[in-house]
């Protein structure tokens, strides 16, 4: 066997296309156990047998996909007969046409002597964290399904998400004042980051995220935010986290609304070319008597997290993270990402990458 990957390796992450042609980040799975099945082609019987498996399993083991789903890859689409979408029916096929998952994983291998790569068919069990708990050829799949039946619940015994509350950043007539300009100064729907051939676009998609954003543009407003957080937020987060932010991008007053259902599904913030730069997330609410809108981190559970009125939630752009539905009333929040020089020199190189290609580079 090829692969390189043993227990307490991170799966290497990817985005692809499923058979149903959605596109699929695998990081965004975290926070549910994972069967990933690398099968290459079903035309091998074995492979066909571990699809009929898996997709038996969908009825019991993977009913639940909060608790596990399960994922197969194909490098041939057309050999996947009856393949159904969501999990629940069956694993999620997804697609490795340029074999780059395949070898990543080490299911694709050399030969020995010069003859052409081979693949062989692996099984891996994932963690909540999408680190790997075990990998075996396909002819163990049963043993891994049957230790996948045997594990606690996802987050039994988890610990917090490593993020920092902080309150006090901003005073209430300072919240006020946002809020107005909100209202004020108009906001428009808000989209959000993608790679798409190796270019980072914005796209929206109302299923992923409802939003309404306002840019403050003015520079004495900008002076007022950053001020603040130079003085009240960034001596924690160098206490905290031994990181000190000289860089401010974006400052954007969100609004969501329990009308619109105002949410943002799971995602992480600089998982593109044109965002790679980006070191921690803020997340400062503006006010406060709304249900939901809650911060959310799953990778490590399903405990939520808010920061109080004028207070900030601080996070690595890093980890997945969710902006729950706000199911009554509004929430506005300011929400920043800060980097240092050294990102900052990420994101000038990085620059001629965003936007479609025939456009001039975008801001933010
Ligand atoms: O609503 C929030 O607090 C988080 C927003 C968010 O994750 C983002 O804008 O990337
Ligand atoms: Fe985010």
């Amino acid at each position: 066997m090829q692969n390189t990957l043993v227990p307490g390796d991170p799966a290497p992450w990817f985005a692809t296309t499923t058979v149903g042609g959605k596109r699929l980040s695998f990081d965004g799975l975290a926070g549910r156990y994972v069967l990933l099945a690398l099968l290459g082609s079903l035309s091998h019987p074995p492979c066909a047998e571990a699809m009929e498996r898996l997709r038996r399993a969908g009825q019991d083991l993977f009913a639940d996909t909060d608790r596990a789903v399960a994922c197969v890859v194909l490098t041939a689409p057309d050999r996947a007969p009856g393949a159904r979408e969501p999990a629940g029916e069956g694993p999620t096929v997804l697609l490795d046409s340029n074999l780059a998952i395949s070898r990543r994983y080490g299911a694709l291998g050399p030969a020995p002597g010069d003859g052409e790569p081979v693949y062989t068919p692996l099984a891996l069990l994932l963690d909540t964290a999408l680190r790997v708990l075990e990998v075996a050829p396909i002819d163990a799949l049963e043993r891994l399904l049957h230790r996948l039946a045997a594990l606690p619940p996802p987050h039994e015994g988890a610990v917090p998400a490593p993020v920092l509350v902080v309150p006090g950043v901003f005073e209430p007539e300072f919240c006020r004042d946002l809020i107005a300009r909100h209202a004020a100064g108009g906001s428009v729907p808000s989209g959000f980051m993608r790679e798409v051939g190796g270019r980072t676009v914005e796209v929206h998609d109302p299923k992923f995220k409802v939003r309404r954003d306002h840019m403050v543009e003015d520079a004495p407003t900008q002076g007022l935010l950053g001020t603040r957080l130079s003085r009240f937020l960034v001596p924690m987060i160098r206490r905290a986290f031994q990181f000190t932010p000289t860089r401010i991008e974006r400052y954007l007053i969100a609004c969501y609304t329990a009308e619109e259902g105002g949410h943002f599904r799971a995602h992480r913030d600089n998982t593109t070319r044109g965002t790679a730069h980006r070191r921690f997330a803020v997340s400062i609410n503006l006010n406060d008597g709304f249900e939901g809108g809650d911060l959310r981190f799953p990778e490590f559970g399903p405990r939520l997290y808010r920061a109080p009125p004028g207070g900030a939630v601080v996070f690595s752009c890093t980890l997945l993270h969710e902006a729950t539905p706000v199911t009554a009333g509004r929430r506005y929040a300011f929400l920043p990402f800060l980097y240092d020089e050294e990102a900052a020199r990420i994101r000038e190189a990085n620059r001629g990458f965003i936007g479609p290609a025939e456009d001039r580079p975008a801001a933010g």
